[in-house]
């Protein structure tokens, strides 16, 4: 009986891809290729080597090979986009979007043409915006074009949460939408700890606090690095979103998706929540929303639009 391990391709090689890829590696979800461009193909073969000699001590079972060849990352069945520069302390993730939308438009193009069927997954900055030129490249459904955002800004918002409160980050559970941006919304209404809502533990001047703090909190990890931006959360955000569609778990999480009515916009890559399982972005989750919400997700999405019409007027 021939059993086939499914194929993740993770596009970059550095921080995040790497790190992705080992992460992938050692919850076993695949056979993993990492691929960064043909300068690179080296080192980039060194680390899937290295990685891959770790597997008998992890006690998993799954090939990874570097390369610089898309031949070898035929028929993937979900395909990470981690493609790019980083920012630099001083510098805002929308200053990456001309460098970035030129990377993610070539890489998307051998996306296309090697693996049609993949569900693709896109982390380069500013991703909303990257989201958007990676569908516009690639013409796939809108449910197989899943940006990343929410699942790292809800993490940072909760484990400030957990922090503050003493508690198990298990019991932690919130929703940050809107776009990947220092504008982006956390909901504050439909937080809580075990089923307590958070207005009920925390004073509101802590909740602000906490709102603001994971608001800023890529560029927090930034200011602290130094040379670059964070890489463990936003791969471990990575790993669940592949996991939910390789094992179709029809998770609810926040998710970068086409909108195409839904809350009340149009023709916008932007987070929401949604059911992310087999066949990607399953449906997107409309949570009524107060009047300040509201007002809070349409700055956000009108800094979404701005950097995407950046885009657009360079194509
Ligand atoms: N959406 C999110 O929540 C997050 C987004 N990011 C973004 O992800 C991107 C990657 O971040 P890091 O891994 O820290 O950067 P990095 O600089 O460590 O790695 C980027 C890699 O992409 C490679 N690359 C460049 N052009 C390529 C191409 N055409 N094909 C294949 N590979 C190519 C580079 O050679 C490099 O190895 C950045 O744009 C960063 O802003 C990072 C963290 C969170
Ligand atoms: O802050 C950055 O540039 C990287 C990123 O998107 C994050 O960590 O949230």
């Amino acid at each position: 009986m021939a059993i086939t391990r499914k194929k993740i391709t993770v596009v970059g090689a550095g921080f995040t891809g790497a790190t992705t890829a080992l992460m992938l590696a050692q919850k076993e979800l695949g056979d993993v290729v990492l691929v960064d461009i043909a300068p690179l193909e080296n080192p980039t073969k060194g680390k899937a080597l290295d990685m891959l000699e770790a597997t008998p001590v992890m006690g998993v079972d799954v090939n990874i090979v570097g390369t610089s060849n898309y031949e070898d990352t035929r028929n993937s069945d979900v395909v990470i986009i981690t493609a790019g520069v980083a920012r630099k302390p001083g510098m805002s993730r929308d200053d990456l979007v001309n460098t970035n939308a030129g990377i993610v438009k070539s890489v998307c193009e051998n996306v296309k043409a090697t693996s049609p069927n993949a569900y693709v997954i896109i982390l380069s900055n500013p991703v909303d915006a990257m989201t958007y030129v990676a569908y516009q490249t690639l013409g796939f459904p809108k449910n197989r074009v899943i940006g990343q955002s929410g699942v790292l800004d809800t993490a940072r918002y909760c484990t400030f949460i957990a922090q503050e409160l003493n508690v198990s980050v298990e019991d932690v559970r919130g929703f940050v939408l809107g776009g990947h941006g220092d504008d982006m919304v956390p909901l504050v209404r439909y937080s809580n700890v075990a089923g307590i809502p958070i207005e009920k533990l925390i004073p509101a001047d802590r909740i602000d606090a906490i709102v603001q703090r994971a608001r800023v909190g890529g560029g927090e990890i930034v200011n602290l690095l130094g040379n670059g931006s964070a890489y463990y959360a936003p791969a471990a955000s990575l790993v669940q979103m592949t996991e939910a569609v390789l094992k179709d778990k029809k998770r609810i999480i926040p998710v970068i998706a086409y909108l195409e009515g839904e809350y009340g916009y149009d023709s916008l890559f932007m987070g929401v929540p949604a059911i992310l399982g087999g066949d990607g972005i399953e449906k997107v989750i409309e949570l009524e929303l107060t009047a300040e919400e509201k007002a809070a997700l349409d700055k956000s999405a009108q800094s979404v639009r701005n950097v995407i019409q950046i885009v657009t007027a360079g194509q």
